[in-house]
């Protein structure tokens, strides 16, 4: 079995990482602490006094909400933290930006998990997501990954509408040397049907399926996301083993919007949270976390290949408050 972007291991249990993949997580956390500064500065100004008093705490609540955590998470952490603090754990502001990222990351743990690969074969993953959410830009960087670990992938580009999708996924299949099943026109059902039964005549370990962006407003469409959901169970009963959501890390609030519509039509097993570079609103992690706590497999912080990595709770949390 595959699992993807493990988790370094503990010490006892397995040899320390190489020096190579340790630098390679440092570049990693460095690009997401970079990407996340724009949310991370206003809330680090908070912390600049030297009292910790009510003002602090409404300043904090202020700029949470400008995060986008929404309300109910703001409120969570604000409480988590009071509490902290009356323990004694903190002397100063500083001291209380630690235990609020001590807070953040129990918020934020129960996202982590690890996207595993090999249960079945082939494992089907089907991909769903608004317009320009970054779907086929993040189904290309996962391609790579599953290829570099080595998985033989199979690409499925059931948008049938748009020649530019297809031709988008026909480049990253390209470019990672893996096949693509895709049709012109037609029932995007029927093309993902056709690639998991090519998947499993021809031996593939995945198959990814790509599916044109589509607002959770637009009823048929998510009608017809749920009919794709449907064939996939008739080419093989056990598919789709995955069902991935792809929001973008800019709309904020309304991506806890899409979460639930998408989960409610297709009972989501993962998330994919894409530009988190340079955005204003990576707090939104916490309102999903709060309200509709959907694993978050993968964020992406940028356009190249190397700018999707797993989530960790922590890493996440210290990046987000700069
Ligand atoms: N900055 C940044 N840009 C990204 C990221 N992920 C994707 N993009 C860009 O977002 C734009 C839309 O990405 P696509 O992958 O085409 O989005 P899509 O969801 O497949 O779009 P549709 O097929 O129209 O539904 C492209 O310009 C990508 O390069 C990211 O993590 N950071």
């Amino acid at each position: 079995m595959f699992s993807f972007f493990k988790k370094t291991p503990a010490p006892a249990a397995a040899p320390a990482p190489t020096a190579a993949a340790s630098a390679a997580r440092g570049g990693w956390v460095e690009r997401l602490r970079a990407g996340l500064r724009k949310t991370g500065s206003s809330i680090a100004t908070v912390f600049t006094g030297t009292q910790i008093d009510d003002v602090l705490y409404e300043e904090l609540e202020a700029a949470l909400l400008m995060a986008d955590t929404g309300v109910p998470a703001a409120a969570r952490l604000l409480a988590d933290l009071r509490r902290r603090v009356r323990e004694g754990k903190a002397a100063d502001p500083a001291a209380v930006k630690d235990l609020l990222a001590d807070a953040l990351t129990d918020l934020l743990r129960p996202l982590e998990k690890n996207l595993v690969i090999g249960a079945h074969r082939p494992t089907v993953i089907m991909v769903a997501g608004v317009n320009g959410a970054g779907k086929t830009t993040s189904i290309g960087k996962l391609t790579k990954h599953l290829s570099d670990a080595g998985a033989a992938v199979l690409l499925a580009a059931a948008d049938t509408f748009r020649a530019a999708a297809r031709e988008q996924l026909g480049v990253w299949a390209e470019r990672n040397t893996v096949e693509i099943v895709s049709q012109q026109g037609g029932d995007p059902a029927a093309v993902g049907f056709d690639a998991v039964t090519a998947g499993r005549a021809r031996g593939r370990d995945v198959v990814l399926v790509d599916t044109a962006g589509r607002l959770p407003t637009q009823l048929h469409l998510m009608e017809e996301l749920k009919k794709i959901r449907r064939v996939l169970a008739k080419a093989d009963a056990s598919a789709p083993h995955e069902v991935l959501l792809v929001i973008d890390g800019n709309t904020g609030q309304n991506a806890l919007a899409q979460v639930r519509a998408f989960d409610d039509a297709l009972q989501l097993t993962g998330l994919i949270v894409t530009k988190l570079d340079g955005t204003a609103k990576g707090g939104v992690l916490a309102a999903i976390a709060q309200e509709r706590p959907i694993p978050v497999y993968f964020i992406g912080v940028g356009e190249k290949l190397e700018d999707l990595e797993r989530f960790d709770a922590r890493e996440f949390a210290q990046a987000l408050l700069g």
